[in-house]
């Protein structure tokens, strides 16, 4: 519930709510199915007072067990509908996606700090199908990630070493490690050891975006009508913050791009997706330099904070499921030896190891309502409407811990994606839906894969003893689009000195 919103904010909606009037009135009359259940709307503000600010998927959790599967909430005249299962989500996004595949404006991120021109937020239409034709050919099949792989092999081995060397700094490893993955495989560019100012650019960027995107944080992105109130009234305050996000994405677009330019004219570039797509462009038309760029800075902005929560809870998971963690070494013990890392070749023959990513893929849900769809249309599902320019969320946190479909969901059980009658595949609701699906998917499995049989392979991860005293950490997934684990200790050791003499080796 949202308690604590402020009577500034109360205020600028009213101002917002007299947009939106003569709109709803005119549309209330069209209509002929009913909306999906929901909250009980007000007069005019509708469910502003119910929309969470923080861990939104929970309250819509809690809307589910009340309202049903599809649920729907309106702000000032804006609808949102909440998908809740797997089931409507792939009847609606997936089987009608012609009509599903829009997105909706968010006016921070995506106007004023300029994401919408990434496929991430683009809208539906032919620039979104070209700028995913390009990610689909660099790295949207297995064959054509395989070519990228040694980025990947030897990235995820620097890892090992600097989680060696410095275990307490864990997150910022693997931060790290997923910025170098991408940054090389989209513009050939090495991460520098120590501060590289490519990465810091990165990582404000990205944070910026998650923060951004988050649909209840601004509260913008719910009321777009918010956008007429000046910056210097209450509610207009985030197009200060957005400007200053904004140039810092610009740099972020153009730097490392010029950067491949001038390599591939001195011809020292290294096969990167840009030089690729320039490689392959007879003319290089500022349309089609524009599109070169974007879909360059799509790949690095989809994947760059996606995959750190997935490899982080590797760490929590084996910290809190030793048993888990033994028999997974278990496995890779007797499959690889210790004589060598892990590589993908190995993939196939790690069953245990595979489930243990999906299962960390079930248990902390990087986007637990997706990227919101919106409808292009006006459309019936079971009955109801669902109208168009609506906000559609899927709440895939749920469909991923409905104890109905994952029986125990909150426990760590690799196990239960095994034998005879597995559990659904959590891949078929994680990447999302339809024509928007991650287009990165294949990049983020395979890295978050090689993470996790290679640390697995040389490092015993537990619960880390301080002053005599056992701590037990604790899951817990934080608000944002993105959704990262609250931060936890544990402890990272060699499994003996074989493991140190590997992870020493050279790369
Ligand atoms: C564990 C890792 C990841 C997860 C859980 C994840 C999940 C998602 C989800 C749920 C969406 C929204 C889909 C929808 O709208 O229905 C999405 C979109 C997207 N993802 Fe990922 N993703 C991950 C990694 C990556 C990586 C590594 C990349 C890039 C290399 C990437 C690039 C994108 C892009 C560009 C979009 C926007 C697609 C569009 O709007 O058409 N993602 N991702």
């Amino acid at each position: 519930m949202l308690t604590g919103i402020s009577e500034a904010l109360l205020n600028a909606a009213a101002l917002a709510s007299a947009f939106v009037l003569v709109y709803t009135l005119l549309n209330k009359f069209s209509k002929t199915a009913p909306l999906p259940p929901g909250p009980r709307k007000l007069p005019l503000i509708g469910n502003l007072l119910d929309i969470p600010r923080e861990r939104e998927w929970v309250t819509f959790t809690e809307w589910a067990a009340k309202w049903g599967d599809i649920v729907s909430v309106s702000v000032l005249g804006e609808h949102m509908i909440i998908l809740n299962t797997a089931q409507a989500a792939f009847e609606m996004l997936d089987k009608k996606s012609a009509k599903f595949s829009d997105r909706p404006v968010l006016e921070l991120a995506g106007e004023i700090v300029g994401w919408k021109n990434t496929v991430i937020l683009l809208p539906y239409g032919e620039e979104f199908r070209a700028q995913r034709k390009a990610f689909h050919q660099a790295i949207g099949s297995k064959n054509s990630m395989s070519h990228y792989y040694p980025i990947v092999e030897k990235e995820t081995h620097k890892f090992l070493k600097r989680v060696l060397a410095e275990p307490v700094l864990l997150d910022r490893h693997v931060r790290r490690m997923s910025a170098a993955i991408l940054i090389r495989i989209t513009y050939g560019y090495e991460l520098q050891e120590g501060q590289d100012p490519l990465l810091t650019l990165a990582e404000d960027a990205t944070a910026a975006l998650a923060l951004s995107t988050a649909p209840t944080v601004f509260m913008v992105n719910v009321i777009p009508a918010l956008r007429y109130v000046p910056a210097w009234l209450p509610g207009g305050g985030y197009k200060n913050i957005g400007a200053k996000w904004a140039k810092i994405f610009d740099e972020l677009v153009n730097r490392p791009y010029e950067w491949v330019k001038k390599q591939m004219k001195l011809g020292t570039a290294n096969p990167s997706v840009t030089s690729r797509l320039l490689d392959e462009t007879a003319e290089l038309t500022p349309e089609r330099e524009r599109h070169i760029k974007w879909s360059a800075a799509s790949l690095y902005g989809g994947g760059a904070d996606t995959t750190m929560p997935s490899i982080i809870t590797l760490f929590l998971a084996m910290a809190l499921y030793p048993d888990v963690m033994r028999k997974a070494q278990e496995e890779i013990d007797a499959v690889i030896g210790q004589d060598r890392l892990p590589s993908f070749s190995d993939r196939e023959n790690l069953p245990y190891t595979n489930a243990l990513v999906l299962e960390i893929a079930r248990w902390h849900t990087v986007a637990p309502t997706a990227v919101h769809h919106s409808s292009m249309e006006d459309d019936i599902y079971n009955g109801y409407l669902i109208p168009k320019g609506a906000m559609i969320i899927p709440n895939i946190w749920y469909m991923l811990h409905d104890p109905k479909v994952y029986p125990d969901p909150f426990e760590f059980k690799p196990e239960r994606f095994l034998g005879p009658n597995p559990e659904p595949d959590p891949y078929d609701v994680c990447f999302g839906f339809g024509r928007r699906i991650c287009p990165g998917r294949v990049l983020a499995d395979a890295s978050v894969f090689l993470s996790c049989a290679m640390s697995l392979a040389v490092f015993n991860i537990t619960k880390l003893s301080e002053n005599g005293e056992t701590i037990t950490p604790i899951h817990e997934q934080l608000t944002g689009s993105i959704s990262q684990l609250k931060p936890f200790k544990c402890a990272i050791t060699p499994r003996s000195s074989q493991a140190q003499v590997l992870i020493d080796s050279e790369i």
